[in-house]
């Protein structure tokens, strides 16, 4: 477990595109030492920004699109193509504009595909591409991924695990069917704190000052049944990605005024 180190920029924008530009540089690196990437995507507000200011980033050519991995740690369980599933909006927002390895992306399954309209089915269909994916060194069921991303919601979920329902509670499966989700749509997959906790980096991102009193909840001692997002960490580092709204409530001790 590595404890969370906080970054509080201006406003959403400039976080944005600092998280982008630290993205870039954590993909070129994790490339030159094991010859790929993995990077775990998120949808939300600002995943998607972080992807919108990557593409507007000229930096982004530094990287090796064809040798980066793809992974989602969450999806609304809907039809292909859907304007509301995480993956159709990180397409428009970045992946369609870069050359990346079409195997290489490795989106959560839809509504309709292989596991029609069964939401448990597609998780577990999901699980055991990741355990393939999973190498005897990574010493887990998934990958450990070089970041994994994360958006806050204002009830402090992250990925689809919502506070005090089943999916946050998990400990054994690294994908879940969510059912019954107070954020539309109800039906979800999602990756498991299990699964969010083997990646080497786990950076989460808020802005906004709706989430200006989750950010403060977790991050001051709650427990992750109530508070998810303070349950997701990362092997080597947990990044907090914030804006200045965002960070309102929390205690100044807890981050360098040089950061603001
Ligand atoms: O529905 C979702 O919401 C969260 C948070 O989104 P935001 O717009 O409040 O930042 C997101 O992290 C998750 O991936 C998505 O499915």
């Amino acid at each position: 477990m590595s404890a969370p180190q906080i970054v509080v920029h201006r406003d959403k924008e400039l976080m944005a595109q600092a998280a982008a530009a630290r993205l870039i540089t954590k993909i070129v690196d994790a490339q030159a030492a094991r010859g790929s990437a993995s990077v775990v995507l998120t949808g939300g507000r600002n995943g998607n920004g972080l992807l919108a200011a990557l593409a507007g980033a000229p930096a982004r050519d530094a990287v090796d699109w064809s040798r980066l991995d793809l992974w989602w740690g969450d999806e609304r369980f809907l039809p292909e193509g859907d304007p509301e599933r995480n993956d159709t909006q990180a397409r428009q927002a970045l992946l369609d504009t870069v050359p990346l390895d079409p195997a290489r992306v490795h989106t959560m399954p839809v509504v309709g595909g292989p596991y029609g309209a069964d939401a448990d089915a597609a998780a577990a269909g999901y699980a055991a591409e990741l355990a393939a994916a999973a190498r005897p060194e990574d010493h887990a069921a998934v990958p450990a991924f070089d970041v994994l991303l994360l958006g806050v919601g204002p009830d402090t979920h992250v990925a689809s695990l919502f506070p005090e329902l089943p999916g946050v509670r998990e400990t054994e499966r690294t994908v879940v069917g969510v059912h019954g989700s107070p954020k539309p749509p109800p039906t979800r997959i999602s990756l498991t704190l299990p699964a969010i906790r083997a990646a080497r980096e786990v950076w989460l991102l808020a802005a906004g000052e709706d989430k200006a009193g989750a950010v403060a909840m977790a991050l001051s001692g709650a427990g992750e049944i109530q508070a998810p997002a303070a349950g997701a960490y990362g092997r080597s580092r947990t990044l907090w990605l914030l804006d200045q709204a965002a960070a309102a409530q929390l205690p100044r001790a807890l981050y360098p005024p040089a950061s603001a």
